[in-house]
């Protein structure tokens, strides 16, 4: 940015915060959030930062609130009512502290106690009692002038008419609130009666208190919690704690997650528990304020601008803002699952810049009725991925945004599953996008069991290009692999002699390799128990009435049909099939099982089993004659359930299902 445009935005921020600051302070109508305004002044401290010469005089932070502007009778502060420093972070934190210990020139043993509690969102009064008795009471204003609510203020319950033991002139400072419940209902009797409707409770309290008539703040329900105070004749305490528990006993309520910690890191502990019960508590807070402990380093300390050196607001991040949907990519996933995801104009939300949310899925696009182009609500919950909550875009010239129906990473045909939102590339194979997961797949234990092609391998082999789609894996030569850091002779000849071993294999075990989706091991035995080979399953499968044929075998439904017949119908799957079984030629399948009294039967395997693999004991079920079923249902026969199962042993319970132990199931198996 020139010196000319900074110059140029900063008289614009200037302005244009200044008339935010009247909307909220003067006129309790805020126009736009506090996120929002706090980002605009984030912007102008940066410029600030950037440019010094360039710094205002009617710079921001050179001001308090706004001018009251109200009928009410104006009243010069004794002691200004200041504003806050904000900090955003637990470095902005630390930062605060080395800044008042360079200040003090405090050496790294001196500990630094801090204060802190809630920082309540309401309006600052200043209360003044002389000998016992409330003569005055004031809004903050610009800080040093506010107004003078005296009469306002004598019909709060929350605040004392009158003090004893107190010194001679005491000004109690604190916040005037409402709390969200009687917010909540002061709304609704304002609504029904036609009345002005409140933002939010500070709004609300400010609304009422600013009152000409004390018959209508009466009628309000207003509190306070005490947090300092202004002008005293004596002392309060030593510390800030000391004095704050002076204004407890004389009779002024204090908020009671109020704490005194030996250093930052406890207060910061302090903050994550308050934050943590906030939505819990009865009134908005918007943050924590710490607060140096030690009044003599206070009074050293002083204040700067707008705001005191000895203490700082530690503000809850937003959790909504407003931006522009710029576009919307389709990212393929490692499983083939197509994923919109919405790039943002960067915006801070929860204390980190968001510049792209997840849309989910196409149904999610339709609902939200979202275009590239459109302003967007987002919201960020905790460590949540930021998502879209609101299209704040409601034109409706513009066409709805198209949902591809091919992949982006390879062309293949990209398709919904019956009954299911998302929408899945059937290039399988061949999918750049699923290289790595596919070939991962193909070598695992349950498929090909390829020694010496481990997770790791397959990940150097792709990056190198040696490998992209499972037949590559047959076509590995020695001397692409030699040379290869890592790699001796005698690793290289085990890993070729392993996949020669895989050479003639188990059909079932390639065609689950495939990673045909919900082509699991037993479904791909079924399909094999009834076609026989995996060409013979192929030309079923693209054959004229591919998916009724296999939706007709035993175990395979539907959902299962489809998928293979998607898969097929890919002509460069077909290839990619034709080549491995070219290079790899599997064993036609045998069918392995016997005719036993679990034949036909539906076992379900559920928890962790100790003494074998669920792929080993769904076999073991197999070659009984029974299936391997995934979930429990009244077809269920047995169930076999191993520590840590839970819901399906709860619904076989249930349904009076058969039960087993691991235990259990080993003797069945050698019994049968
Ligand atoms: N939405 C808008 O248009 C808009 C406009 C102006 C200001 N604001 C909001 O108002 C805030 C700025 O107002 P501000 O200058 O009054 O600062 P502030 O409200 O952030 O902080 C200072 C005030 O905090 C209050 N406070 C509450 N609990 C306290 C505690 N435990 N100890 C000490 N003080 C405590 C005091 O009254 C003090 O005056 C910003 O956070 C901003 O988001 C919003
Ligand atoms: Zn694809």
């Amino acid at each position: 940015m020139t010196e000319a445009e900074a110059g140029r935005r900063l008289r614009a921020l200037a302005k244009e915060i200044a008339r935010h600051n009247r909307l909220y302070h003067d006129q309790d109508a805020p126009e736009i959030s506090d996120a929002d305004y706090d980002a605009l002044v984030r912007e102008n401290n940066e410029l600030e930062a950037a440019f010094p010469h360039l710094v205002r005089a009617d710079s921001p932070n050179a001001q308090i609130g706004a001018a009251p502007s109200t009928a009410l009778a104006k009243v010069t502060h004794a002691r200004p009512m200041l504003s806050l420093e904000n900090a955003f972070s637990a470095d902005d934190v630390h930062d605060f502290v080395r800044r008042v210990r360079r200040f003090l020139s405090l050496p790294e043993s001196e500990p630094v106690a801090l204060t802190a509690e809630p920082k309540i969102d309401g309006l600052s009064a200043s209360l003044r009692y002389e000998n016992g008795a409330l003569v005055l009471a004031a809004t903050r204003g610009d800080g040093t002038i506010g107004e003078d609510v005296t009469a306002n203020v004598r019909t709060i319950p929350d605040i004392p008419q009158s003090l004893t033991g107190a010194p001679n002139v005491v000004e109690v400072r604190g916040e005037v609130y409402m709390s969200k419940a009687d917010f909540a209902a002061l709304n609704e009797r304002q609504a029904a009666s036609g009345g002005k409707v409140f933002a939010n409770p500070r709004n609300g309290a400010a609304g009422s208190l600013r009152q000409k008539d004390p018959a209508v703040t009466a009628a309000r329900p207003l509190r306070f919690l005490a947090h300092g105070w202004g002008e005293l004749s004596e002392p309060l305490g030593s510390t800030q704690a000391e004095a704050v528990e002076r204004l407890r006993t004389l009779g002024f309520p204090v908020d009671e997650r109020f704490g005194l910690f030996p250093d930052a890191d406890a207060a910061l502990a302090q903050y994550a528990a308050i934050e943590h019960a906030r939505a819990d508590l009865p009134f908005d807070i918007d943050g924590v304020v710490y607060k140096l402990d030690r009044l003599d380093w206070q009074e050293r300390l002083g204040f700067v601008g707008r705001a005191p050196r000895w203490a700082i607001a530690h503000k809850f991040p937003a959790e909504k803002a407003e931006t522009t949907l710029e576009r919307i990519e389709i990212q393929v996933g490692r499983t083939g699952k197509l994923t919109p995801i919405g790039r943002l104009t960067p915006v801070g939300v929860g204390g980190v810049i968001v510049s792209n949310v997840t849309l989910h899925n196409r149904d999610e696009i339709a609902r939200l009725g979202v275009r590239e182009g459109d302003r967007v609500r987002i919201q960020r919950a905790g460590d949540v991925i930021p998502q879209v909550v609101e299209n704040l875009t409601l034109d409706e010239d513009r066409p709805a945004f198209v949902y591809p129906d091919h992949c982006p990473a390879c062309g293949s045909e990209a398709v919904a599953e019956e009954g299911e939102v998302d929408i899945r590339c059937t290039g399988g194979l061949v999918c750049p996008a699923q290289r790595l997961e596919r070939l991962k797949h193909f070598v695992s234990r349950g498929a090909m069991d390829i020694e010496g092609l481990g997770e790791k391998t397959i990940v150097e082999f792709v990056d190198a290009g040696l490998i992209e789609k499972p037949s590559d894996i047959f076509r590995l030569r020695r001397e692409q692999i030699l040379g290869r850091e890592g790699w001796k002779e005698k690793s290289v000849d085990a890993l070729l002699a392993a996949i020669e071993a895989r050479k003639g294999f188990d059909s079932a075990r390639l065609l689950f390799g495939l990673g045909i989706r919900h082509v699991g091991i037993v479904t791909a035995r079924d399909l094999l128990k009834c076609f026989g080979t995996i060409q013979a399953l192929e030309a079923a499968a693209i054959g004229e009435n591919g998916t009724a044929e296999l939706s007709a075998v035993e175990g395979v439904g539907p959902v299962v049909a489809e998928a293979v017949h998607d898969f097929f119908h890919e002509a460069h799957n077909r290839e990619e099939v034709a080549a491995l079984l070219a290079l790899a030629a599997p064993a036609p399948f045998v069918n392995q099982a016997r005719e036993t009294e679990w034949s036909g039967k539906t076992i379900v395997f559920t928890g962790s089993l100790e003494t074998m693999s669920r792929d080993e004991a769904k076999a073991q079920a197999e070659r009984l004659g029974a299936r391997a079923s995934g979930s429990v249902s009244a077809k269920t026969d047995l169930v076999v359930a191993g520590p840590g199962a839970g819901s399906k042993l709860k619904k076989a319970e249930e349904l009076g299902i058969r039960v087993a132990s691991e235990e259990e199931w080993a003797r069945i198996v050698a019994e049968a």
